[in-house]
């Protein structure tokens, strides 16, 4: 199903979305932390999917014990660490992990560019330990609003030779794409590819104002592109890259069922898509299970799923030797 030949990649993939049930129990202990349950085994209902949530608001609740037990900047490079390690035990030969330092500093009053340069820090150990090429996205919440943006920003930008990309997360619907514009004319003076969370819980006007706006050249789940031929006449047209998560769509109840995945819809109207897992800590998946899902459920056949993995390649945010490099090493 997965093609040995082809490079594997993940391109969404939230690395504070993805802290061990393990690392949760451990560091609350270590530091004191009050946690919701007295056992590994009951914690993990707390931060995993127990079926599906209602919204994408309601989803998004079970990261907040992840970044809760980040009391210290060792805690958030131990964590940087295990997503490295997790990326290579499930397979991957290249990720771009991201993550938002406001959202992972907020608990513990940590300081933002030192949970920067923790990320950083860790990931390097990770990669002595672990074979595996990582890149880093840098993420603004705008959950948190324009001010809070604006700190995470300039936290991120004091590290921008670590970071290949910026993206909006979080509350799509609460805050709009609008109100980051000139967050992102500082993304893009800063040299840096941008990518946004658009068309997830908003409409395809969202995916327009990322692309036209803030200067998305790919696009996080997209999903409500397919109501809007425009829109996907155009991202064919401009090759904007779809970052589809299946699964995680599954458990913000943006789609109702697999079934109801409009994945193929995509690729039939010749889009760049490709398959992620967004945030494989609290779904519990890895990213066999969602090319399997796209199997069985979505129905791509296994020419099909080999052509998603080539776009993965063709989407990643690496130059053209790099991603020479990245094919050279599977052949
Ligand atoms: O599926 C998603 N859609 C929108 N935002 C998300 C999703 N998963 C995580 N985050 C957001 O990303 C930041 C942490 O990296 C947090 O703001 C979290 O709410
Ligand atoms: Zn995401």
């Amino acid at each position: 199903m997965i093609n040995t030949s082809i490079p594997l990649v993940d391109l969404h993939r939230h690395l504070d979305g993805n802290v061990r049930v393990n690392t949760i129990w451990e560091l609350g202990h270590q530091h004191g932390i009050a946690l919701p349950a007295d056992s590994l085994e009951t914690l993990a209902p707390f931060v995993q999917i127990q079926g599906k949530e209602t919204s994408l608001v309601a989803f998004l609740k079970k990261l907040d014990w992840m970044v809760a037990v980040l009391a210290d900047l060792d805690a958030v490079k131990r964590v940087a660490y295990e997503n490295v390690a997790d990326v290579a035990l499930s397979g991957l030969d290249y990720a771009e992990l991201r993550f938002s330092p406001y959202y992972m500093a907020m608990n513990h009053k940590l300081p933002i560019e030192g949970v920067v340069e923790a990320v950083i820090d860790g990931v390097k150990a990770g990669l002595k330990d672990y074979q595996v090429k990582i890149n880093l996205i840098g993420i603004m919440s705008r959950s948190f609003g324009q001010a809070a943006c604006t700190q995470e920003l300039e936290g991120l930008l004091a590290h921008k030779q670590h970071l290949v990309a910026m993206d909006l997360a979080g509350d799509e619907l609460g805050f709009p794409g609008e109100l980051f514009n000139e967050h992102f004319k500082r993304v893009r003076d800063a040299g840096l590819a941008i990518t946004a969370h658009a068309g997830e819980a908003a409409g395809s006007q969202s995916m327009w104002q990322a692309i036209q706006e803030l200067g998305a050249t790919r696009i996080g789940h997209g999903v409500n592109a397919i109501h809007d031929p425009k829109l996907m006449e155009y991202l064919a047209k401009h090759r904007i890259g779809i970052e589809s998560c299946p699964t995680s769509n599954l458990h913000t109840s943006t789609v109702a069922s697999y079934a109801e995945h409009p994945f193929r819809t995509f690729m039939d109207a010749g889009v760049l898509i490709s398959l992620n897992t967004d945030d494989p800590g609290v779904s519990a998946i890895d990213i066999k299970h969602e090319y399997r899902i796209a199997k069985s459920e979505l129905g791509l056949s296994d020419a099909e799923l080999a052509q998603v993995q080539r776009n993965g390649v063709e989407m990643a945010f690496l130059s053209e030797s790099e991603r020479k490099a990245l094919y050279a090493a599977k052949a």
